[in-house]
């Protein structure tokens, strides 16, 4: 069995966190090994009332916490310091992208562990205060907060709409006729006087005051550079019957009672992000303190609530993810954004599914979960077996969207082609998985997460002392010497063959259990085909009526465009009709009644245009005497005149 430190080369650190058992008549089927530093062993022996598996099987973990282990105590021993550092990155350069997650059985303490409960904080709240106490004297201030988040929009590559924190909470749980109304705090936001003290009866608050302190993380630090100023961005969204939904985006309060009008995200490759797939479209928050970060994780996880599990508030039916982004540039040359980015995943308990069938939830929806964590778990399963065999099968993670947000950013980005200069070069991300489990709990349950997320694992049948041993061994422990006797033939037949009939057993246990495991499976895969041939089929009706509605809106806007187009013709029509009209009864008026003062000007122009060419006709004749030659001939025309008028008779 390979040892846990080997884990180098996985994709996860699988940690192991036993919680304390509230049953006190249950047996107690998991064992923690004791080791030199600390716990990496477990071994799992079915209850004494299941007689067909009688195997022991053996686990590996990168660490094995113990049900006295404080929230503090996984903090140190998960490396949520390092994990933090990793993610603020080194002087100058890009992060390296985290991703905190816990898995397990329905009760089994993932959310207390990851994000606490009435009196503990969770690890994200634990890592939230560290980072903010490392960046409080570097943190972009409130003065130059508007250069900065136009700056912090532009650079992000996931289409994401950002806002303030403080427009954020304004929004959902400020008062709209408040003089302290959303722009005038956005622009000149005051932490100590924030909407926290103007509650409105509207929608309540998760006031920071009132959510858990404990652990203190006084003191605890990660190293930053002091020549950059940080940005801390949030976002939050959750997986749903293998969709991705924003848990910002629909918390104003007309939404929260129409949940199932939310819309689906890609994960997908953008225009500024080629080589690598982003959740596209999510609200974006800007928070410039704790104070602020946690009430949008109290309002993301309270839409987590609301949206996804309607009236049973307490189940975790979808995959919650909380991502933080932590922001840095130069202070003095204000270059572009370098960003790491932490994420945290809340899975959704694996038993829930099979319980969520009897509680009222589709068949889809349980299958869904039981689909993603089979598939998280062959992920997982490959993981381990890569270590085993020292192969490097590729895991198949792109076979639903968890894995797939999950796993795709585990290996090195393909960004060396990537004309993305901010994320070439980006190392693959610093995994990290908490498996809880209760000891006393639903064996089934948890041997089945036990076995696809444990690092190594080994079968052993326990030795039942042969009946010949036990003789040979005597009644009491001391050794009995025998002298060689005859039998002692047959007594080595009978041993070599009791050892042969406990090989076989031990062989057949295995099996059996082997066997289990595959019936276990198929049942699994049954109720998830099951699970997506209903999904198919709804899916089928849904989008058959969405297309109708569209159809039929389409039609109508359609109807209602031409008709405004043929009113607005006939209208033109008219107009041009009456126009026509109106000239034709213009000429007949004309025509018909013939207007006397125009009558008279036509006499007047007629005898004005005579007596100007009688004028004229006088002028040619005057012009003609004065010429000498034309004189001479007319004196003479008028002498043959003259003449032909005194001979003619
Ligand atoms: N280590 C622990 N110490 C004390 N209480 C715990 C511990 N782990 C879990 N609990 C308590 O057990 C209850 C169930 O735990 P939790 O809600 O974290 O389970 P879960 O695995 O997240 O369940 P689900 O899958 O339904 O979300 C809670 O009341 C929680 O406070």
């Amino acid at each position: 069995m390979d040892s846990p430190s080997k884990t180098s080369t996985s994709l996860f650190e699988v940690y192991l966190r036993l919680r304390p058992s509230v049953s006190s008549v249950a047996d107690r089927f998991l064992d923690v090994e004791a080791e030199e530093d600390f716990p990496r062993h477990i071994t799992i022996k079915p209850p004494l009332t299941d007689h067909r598996k009688r195997a022991v099987e053996r686990f590996a973990f990168t660490r094995v916490f113990e049900e006295d282990a404080a929230q503090l105590d996984l903090f140190e021993g998960v490396g949520a310091l390092p994990l933090i550092q990793g993610v603020v990155g080194a002087d100058g350069r890009e992060g390296r992208d985290g991703l905190l997650a816990t898995l397990g059985v329905t009760g089994s303490g993932k959310s207390h562990t990851i994000l606490g409960s009435k009196s503990q904080r969770g690890l994200t709240q634990m890592m939230l205060d560290v980072l903010f106490q490392s960046i409080a004297d570097n943190i972009v201030s409130y003065s130059s907060a508007a250069f900065a988040y136009d700056s912090l929009a532009r650079s992000d590559v996931s289409e994401a709409h950002m806002l303030p924190a403080s427009t954020f909470l304004d929004q959902l749980y400020g008062d709209s006729h408040s003089m302290r109304g959303s722009c005038s705090r956005a622009q000149t936001p005051m932490p100590e006087t924030s909407f926290m003290s103007v509650a409105t009866s509207k929608q309540k608050i998760p006031r920071p005051s009132c959510l858990p302190q404990a652990p203190d993380m006084t003191g605890f630090e990660v190293p930053i550079d002091s020549r950059s100023e940080y940005a801390v961005v949030i976002s939050m969204y959750e997986v749903y019957n293998d969709r991705i939904y924003d848990l910002l985006a629909g918390t104003t309060p007309s939404m929260k009672h129409n949940a199932q009008r939310r819309r689906p995200l890609l994960f997908k490759s953008t225009e500024l992000s080629p080589d690598r797939k982003v959740v596209a479209g999510l609200k974006k928050i800007v928070c410039f303190s704790l104070e602020e970060a946690v009430m949008v994780l109290e309002t993301g996880l309270t839409e987590r609530r609301v949206a996804g599990t309607g009236s049973n508030a307490v189940s975790s039916r979808s995959h919650g993810f909380f991502c933080l982004e932590i922001k840095k540039r130069d202070r003095v040359t204000k270059d572009s954004w370098k960003s790491g980015a932490l994420t945290v995943v809340d899975l959704a308990g694996s038993e829930r599914a099979r319980q969520a069938k009897t509680a009222g939830a589709t068949l889809a929806e349980a299958g869904k979960i039981n689909e993603s964590l089979m598939y998280l778990g062959q992920c997982m399963q490959m993981q381990s077996d890569n270590q085993d065999s020292n192969k490097s099968n590729i895991v198949p993670f792109r076979q639903c969207k968890l894995t797939e947000l999950l796993f795709s950013n585990s290996y090195p980005s393909s960004s060396a082609a990537s004309f993305n200069h901010h994320h070439a070069h980006r190392q693959p991300q610093k995994a990290i998985m908490i498996v809880t489990a209760d000891p006393l709990g639903d064996f089934n349950a948890t041997s089945q997460i036990l076995r696809y997320s444990a690092l190594a694992r080994e079968v052993t049948v326990p030795r039942i002392p042969s009946t010949t041993s036990t003789i040979l061994a005597g009644p009491t422990s001391t050794r009995v010497e025998y002298p060689d006797l005859t039998g002692s033939a047959n007594a080595a037949e009978l041993e070599a063959a009791q050892r042969e009939i406990q090989r076989l057993t031990e062989e057949v246990d295995v099996l059996t259990l082997m066997l289990a495991e595959e019936k276990t499976r198929r049942e699994e895969v049954e109720d998830s085909w099951r699970a997506s041939e209903e999904r198919l089929v709804s899916m089928e009706q849904d989008i058959r009526d969405e297309c109708f509605e569209e159809m039929d809106a389409r039609l109508e806007a359609e109807r209602r465009r031409w008709k405004s187009a043929w009113d607005e013709e006939a209208d033109k029509n008219d107009e041009r009709m009456d126009r026509k009209l109106e000239i034709l009864a213009k000429g007949i008026r004309i025509y018909e009644d013939p207007d006397p003062g125009l009558e008279g000007r036509v006499c007047e122009l007629e005898s004005e245009n005579e007596a100007l060419r009688r004028k004229i006709d006088m002028l040619e004749r005057e012009a003609q005497l004065k010429s000498p030659s034309k004189k001479q001939r007319i004196l003479k025309a008028k002498k043959w005149e003259a003449e032909a008028g005194l001979k003619s008779p």
